[in-house]
This record gives structure tokens, C-alpha cells and sequence, in this order.
């Protein structure tokens, strides 16, 4: 069968290939996205987007409730029906015509069809009108086909058919009640998010929540969620699930059985690689594509991975900053211009081992970038962290009557930089950028005094963190 070639061939058309792709044709080269489901990916049919429109009318809702005059103004509840449709009208009812019209626009050709690698340089697309087609590219092709829930093996899970972070973030009704394996990022902001649309839920974890982040955090959130109505049991393990008529029942490892409507199951990722011809080349189906700061799989030089798949930080931000690295440094390659590949160059994507910034958006808020106090002490850093009650702030008393919440600012001693941050609170996700620009930046913490934050805005935790950490002289 003839060819059709490229420059680039992006297999997977979600966020970050999308962005491969656009960043390669400003760069001169041609490119073609392949997809079989829909363009745009899981950050904006079910994951990213659906889930935040699921969870912002709540938070409006107690962003007024926590200011004395407009409170009592609150006459009623959520609109169940009225936030579903919002969301509903941000997925554009899974319908992904505007980024076709985007991608063509840019110049970008897509096709239809499940791509795999058939050898160098080549995929073979199984069309979606049923045709088969070959395409060879003249200098790259990069895998971005994300990631998709691991299913752990539970007893009885799987014939239970669990809900997904898909089935959770595109539901069409909210279930009345919902037990939730997991105690990370999905688990937590789904168990906000149904229990403000008036669900029963349960959360069992088999650890304690969001572990990855400062201990602080997943202890607030944890007495959130159970302020909203949430059972929370960690350190609770699943060993059967069963579905029996419109029922699922979970059982723990220390003898409770949770009913409820449907079960989620949010226990992590597993990389979207069992199908895509990775044998083709050498590599093992089902793996993560390890690459090196430039996105080049370890051991190709025409072979790249992008986004989720190369499991370096499982973020649509982080994949598309992979993703404006990857493509400049394809175009730049192919056209025998120089190559910027040293830490914080160009084309290297630096800030994945040292800056990713996350906002976990439950209610308090979860922000985070860099190092957490455990992380930097593993790493080998001489540190010390501060902690400040952002209450405390005159800001976030104006923000809203009883503000609680906590900053972490940890520094490396020797440097007087700071490594990490973290935030828990209302509406802190917005000052998240400030840490992650002190982090990129290794600002030192002397001239960080001269970055005044403005009277009163909740920003003013940064001047109560330096204070608490002590002026250097
Ligand atoms: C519930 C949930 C909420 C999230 N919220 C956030 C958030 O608020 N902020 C954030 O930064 N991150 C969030 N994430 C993470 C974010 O969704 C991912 O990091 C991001 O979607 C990864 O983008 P990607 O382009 O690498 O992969 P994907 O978006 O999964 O795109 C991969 C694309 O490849 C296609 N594809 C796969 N195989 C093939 C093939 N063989 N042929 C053709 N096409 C193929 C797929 O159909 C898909 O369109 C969330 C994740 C979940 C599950
Ligand atoms: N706001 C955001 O940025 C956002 C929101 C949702 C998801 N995400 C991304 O999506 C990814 C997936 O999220 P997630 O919550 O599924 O994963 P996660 O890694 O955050 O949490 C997984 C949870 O499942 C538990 N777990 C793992 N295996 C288990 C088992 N066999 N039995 C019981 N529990 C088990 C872990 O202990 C952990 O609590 C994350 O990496 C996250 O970065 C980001």
C-alpha cells in the first residue's frame, strides 16, 4: 500500500498531542494527528473539565455562604440539573467538531482511525470508515496516548462493573449513594463533587488521602469531606465487591460492608500502550515509553513520547509544556538547528523533576509545586519548613468569615531557596503561580522580601511564611 508522508505523525489527539502537533507546524514541518476516539482527549471529555464544572457551582455556592451579608441572600441549594448541563455545555456534549476545526485550522491534518507503530518511522492506521491506511513520517512519530484507570485486582470488582473517573465526570444523574476505592486526586475531588449534588458517599482507602502531598493536606481534606457528609475510612482495604440488583457491596478488610448505588473505582493509572504496535519496535505492550528531557524514547532517535504515557507527572499542564519542548526540538532536529537541550533549555523539560504544579480541587483546595518536606529530605537537601495559618491573614479574613487554612513553605537551608509549597484552603489554587515561579526561579529568600504582596489579599501569606522563616541577613 502506498504512503502517505509526513514530517510528524502524533498518534493521539488529546491535549498534549494536539499541542506536539502545533508546535511542530509553527516550526515549519508538516504533521497529522491520529485518533479514534475524540479529538481533545480525556482532559476535556472526562477528566479535567467535566470534573472542575462539576465542582465549581458548589464552591460558588460556599464562597457565599462564608461572607456574613451575602449569605443571606442563599435561598436555596444546587441545582443539580443546572450543573450537569453546565457541564454538559463545556465537553460540548462529547462532541469534538471545534477542535477539528482548531487542529485543521492550524494546519494540522487528522485522521480517524486506532493507530500502531508497524516499523520505523511508520503507522498504520485501522480507519474509522473501515480502510486501512499507511503512514510514514520523514522525521519523528510521538506517542501520546495517554493513560486509563487501573483496575486493581479486587475480588469480584471488575463483573461489578465499576464506574471510572469517565463514568463519574460524564454521569447524566447523580447516583443516591457511592462507595469510591482510592484515596488520591479523583477519589477526593469526585467524593466533593457528588456529595455537594446530595449523594450518599463513602471513600475507602487503603492509606491515608492524597499521600503523595504534604500530611497536612489530606488531613483537612479528610475532616472536609466528613463535614459534607462524607464516610471516610482510611487505611481500609477492599477485598470483595459484588453487584446484586440496582446494588454494589463492598467489603472491607476489617468486616464492613458499604452498599450503595454504584462503586468508582480511582486507583491510579495504567498507560494506553497494550495496542499500539510497541512489539513493532522493540518495546513491550503495556509499558510506560521512558524518555529522556526532550520527550526522546530512551534508545530511538525518531521515537518520542509526550503527556501521560511517559509517566513523568500525569498532568495536562505538565504534558503540554512536554509538548512545546517536544515539538521545538522535532523541528529544530529536523532542520539541523541548534538544539537546546541542557536543564531549562529550550527544549528540555526541566520543571518535571523539580517544579510540577498541582491544584487538587477539593474544598479546602489543594496547591502544590516542588518538593514536599518528606521528598526533600529523601533528596538529600539540608532543609527547614515553615508552616503559617492563612486565617491568620487580614486578606482571608476579608475572603471569607472564618477562613481556616495552612501554607508550607519548605527551603533549602543551604541555598536560601525555596524547594517546595504547599497551600490548603478556599479558593488558594490562584496563588499557586507566585510559588511555582519562586521554584523555577530559586529565588533567594532575600530578594523574595522585596516581593510585596498587596494589602489585603490572602497573597499576603507569603510575607507571614519569610517572617516565620526569619530574615536572612
Ligand atoms: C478525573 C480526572 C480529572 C483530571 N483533572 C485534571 C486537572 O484538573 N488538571 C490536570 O492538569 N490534569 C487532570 N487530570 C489528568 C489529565 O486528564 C491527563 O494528564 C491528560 O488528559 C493527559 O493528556 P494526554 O494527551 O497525555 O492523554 P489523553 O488525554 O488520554 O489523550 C490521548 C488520546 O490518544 C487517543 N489514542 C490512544 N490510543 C490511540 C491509538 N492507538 N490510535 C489513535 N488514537 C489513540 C485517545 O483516544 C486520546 O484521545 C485528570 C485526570 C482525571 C482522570
Ligand atoms: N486536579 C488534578 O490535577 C487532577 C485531578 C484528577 C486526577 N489527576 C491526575 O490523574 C491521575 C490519576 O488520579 P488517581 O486519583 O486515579 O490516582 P492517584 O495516584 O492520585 O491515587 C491513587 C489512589 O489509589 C490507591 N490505590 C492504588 N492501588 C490500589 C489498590 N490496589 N487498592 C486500593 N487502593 C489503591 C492509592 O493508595 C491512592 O490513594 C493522578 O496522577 C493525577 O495527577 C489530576
Amino acid at each position: 500500500m502506498q504512503a502517505t508522508e509526513y514530517d510528524l505523525i502524533v498518534l493521539g489527539a488529546g491535549a498534549v498531542g494536539e499541542n506536539v502537533a502545533d508546535r511542530a507546524v509553527r516550526g515549519g514541518l508538516t504533521a497529522v494527528l491520529v485518533e479514534h476516539e475524540l479529538v481533545g482527549g480525556e482532559c476535556s471529555y472526562w477528566a479535567c473539565m467535566p470534573s472542575k464544572a462539576l465542582l465549581r457551582p458548589a464552591q460558588a455556592l460556599r464562597g457565599a455562604r462564608q461572607v456574613d451579608g451575602a449569605k443571606e441572600a442563599v435561598t436555596g441549594d444546587l441545582d443539580v440539573a443546572a450543573v450537569l448541563a453546565r457541564r454538559d455545555s463545556f465537553t460540548h456534549n462529547w462532541n469534538d467538531d471545534s477542535q477539528v476545526e482548531w487542529a485543521e485550522g492550524a494546519g494540522i491534518s487528522v485522521l480517524r482511525g486506532h493507530g500502531r507503530l508497524t516499523g520505523e518511522k511508520e503507522v498504520t492506521v485501522a480507519k474509522a470508515d473501515g480502510g486501512e491506511a499507511v503512514l510514514r513520517a520523514r522525521h519523528a512519530v510521538t506517542v501520546a496516548t495517554g493513560s486509563e484507570p487501573l483496575i486493581p485486582d479486587i475480588d469480584g470488582l471488575r463483573e461489578a462493573r465499576p464506574w471510572t473517573s469517565r463514568e463519574a465526570t460524564s454521569a447524566k444523574a447523580a447516583p443516591e449513594s457511592l462507595a469510591i476505592i482510592g484515596g488520591g486526586v479523583v477519589a477526593t475531588e469526585m467524593a466533593t463533587a457528588y456529595a455537594a449534588l446530595g449523594t450518599t458517599v463513602t471513600l475507602i482507602s487503603r492509606g491515608g488521602l492524597l499521600a503523595s502531598m504534604e500530611p497536612f493536606a489530606g488531613e483537612q481534606v479528610a475532616a472536609a469531606l466528613r463535614e459534607l457528609g462524607v464516610t471516610v475510612l482510611p487505611h481500609t482495604e477492599t477485598t470483595r465487591v459484588r453487584r446484586t440488583g440496582d446494588c454494589v457491596t463492598v467489603e472491607t478488610g476489617d468486616g464492613h460492608t458499604v452498599t450503595a448505588r454504584e462503586v468508582l473505582v480511582a486507583t491510579g493509572r495504567v498507560p494506553r500502550t497494550r495496542d499500539i504496535g510497541l512489539e513493532a519496535v522493540g518495546l513491550t505492550p503495556g509499558d510506560w515509553l521512558a524518555t529522556d528531557d526532550t520527550m526522546r524514547v530512551e534508545g530511538f532517535d525518531w521515537l518520542y513520547a509526550t503527556g501521560d504515557v511517559n509517566h513523568r507527572a500525569l498532568l495536562t499542564h505538565q504534558g503540554k509544556y512536554q509538548a512545546r519542548a517536544a515539538g521545538d526540538v522535532i523541528a529544530a532536529r529536523a532542520k539541523g538547528a541548534p538544539v537546546s537541550d541542557q536543564p531549562w533549555g529550550t527544549h528540555a523539560a526541566t520543571a518535571d523533576h523539580e517544579a510540577v504544579p498541582q491544584v487538587t480541587f477539593t474544598d479546602p483546595e489543594v496547591a502544590s509545586v516542588g518538593l514536599t518536606l518528606k521528598a526533600a529530605t529523601d533528596a538529600g537537601y539540608r532543609v527547614r519548613a515553615v508552616d503559617y495559618e492563612i486565617g491568620n491573614v487580614a486578606g482571608a479574613s476579608v475572603h471569607a468569615d472564618g477562613y481556616k487554612g495552612t501554607a508550607r513553605m519548605v527551603v533549602d537551608e543551604d541555598r536560601e531557596v525555596v524547594l517546595g509549597v504547599t497551600f490548603v484552603g478556599p479558593d488558594v489554587s490562584e496563588l499557586l503561580q507566585a510559588a511555582t515561579i519562586a521554584v523555577v526561579g530559586q529565588v533567594p529568600l532575600d530578594r523574595l522580601w522585596h516581593a510585596v504582596p498587596a494589602y489585603p489579599t490572602i497573597n499576603e501569606v507569603w510575607l507571614r511564611l519569610l517572617e516565620t522563616y526569619g530574615r536572612p541577613s
